[in-house]
């Protein structure tokens, strides 16, 4: 197996045939594989350097600033070591609690923002670290950026399912995103099997973008159920759809299970974007024939909080742990 490697390079740079060829790569990676990876993505490696660095820096801090910052109902904040369990995984083991500690970022909204005043779900504002300066910028910079290639991205996501380049854009005027920042410390390697960096699981995104370190650990799962480990190529980001993305397409494209495990004897820091639309966006699944779907449309938080309560009701639904949001 391996993942494809989509070159944006003739997209960017407005070449004939650029859409069309990578809406076709693109529709054989979700049917396929789940997972691409993008060269040529535009987005600066010094940039990507620097918010590896902001992520080890904030990790290096004392425990205590971080649990000032607990993660909140708008899955903003800090989650510790062993915070969360995917009680019932993916792929049906139990799994022990996910050896990582990770922060969460969203847009960077106001405290007046009519959004945060209304109190609504996923729609808080950040909690930044007290000491940390140049912290908060290097975030919103990076933040800015995946969600500029994700953003440049939808022309080819719409081309894929042999819709007009345009289709997605309205969705996506006022995305949905979560910036996380992981770091997994070495599992011991007397560390039972069941213990993983993260859990087989699903993205909930409709994309997620993935700026890897150099220390391996992720793997993914193919539809065969053979897991392969992901290679971290230079300079290439990777990319894999959620539920939101399987759902939205009437399950034509793949969200494909993968999980972390870091027996490397290093430390492992991951930077995933996870990308949606609109918080007001109804998305309805996009059949290949125009007929009605099966499923019902739905919208971002109606989706992030009913499948916790749909999954923990219907032992026979596949059980995911809310990821990212
Ligand atoms: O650490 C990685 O490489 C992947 C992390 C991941 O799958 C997630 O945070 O959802
Ligand atoms: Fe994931």
């Amino acid at each position: 197996m391996t993942i494809p490697v989509l070159d944006l390079g003739p997209l960017r740079a407005g070449t004939p045939g650029a859409l069309e060829a990578l809406g076709a790569e693109l529709r054989h990676a979700f049917t396929e594989v789940g997972f691409y990876f993008v060269r040529n993505h535009g987005i600066d490696q010094a940039l990507l350097d620097a918010t590896f660095e902001a992520a080890e820096r904030f990790h290096a801090q004392p425990l205590d600033a971080k649990l000032a910052l607990r993660i909140n109902e708008h899955n903003i904040g800090y989650m510790p070591l062993r915070g969360a369990t995917t009680r019932v995984n993916a792929v049906g083991e139990v799994a022990l609690p996910n050896a990582n500690e990770a922060v969460f970022f969203k847009r960077d909204l106001p405290p007046d923002h009519p959004d945060v005043r209304a109190g609504l779900r996923f729609r808080g504002v950040n909690q930044w670290p007290a000491n940390l300066p140049g912290f908060r910028d290097q975030v919103l910079a990076a933040c800015d950026a995946f969600e500029g290639l994700a953003l440049s991205l939808l022309p080819v996501y719409a081309r894929a399912l042999g819709l007009a380049p345009g289709y997605f854009a309205p969705f996506f005027t006022d995305p949905m995103y979560t910036l996380r920042m992981s770091h997994y410390p070495q599992q011991e390697p007397t560390a039972p099997e069941n213990e993983f960096g993260i859990a087989p699981h699903l993205d909930t995104s409709f994309m997620t973008i993935l700026a890897q370190n150099r220390i391996p650990g992720l793997s993914l799962r193919l539809t065969t159920g053979e897991w392969v480990d992901a290679p971290a190529p230079e300079g290439a980001l990777l990319i894999n759809g959620g539920m939101m993305l399987r759902r939205w397409t009437d399950n034509r494209f793949l969200a494909t299970p993968h999980r972390v495990i870091n027996r490397s004897g290093r430390e492992r820091y991951a930077i995933p974007f996870f990308f949606d639309a609109n918080y007001t966006a109804v998305m309805a699944p996009i059949t290949a024939d125009g007929s009605p779907a099966r499923m019902p449309a739905i919208t971002y938080p109606e989706f992030m909080t009913g499948y916790q309560r749909a999954n923990f009701h219907h032992a026979n639904e596949e059980k995911v742990e809310l990821q990212g949001a």
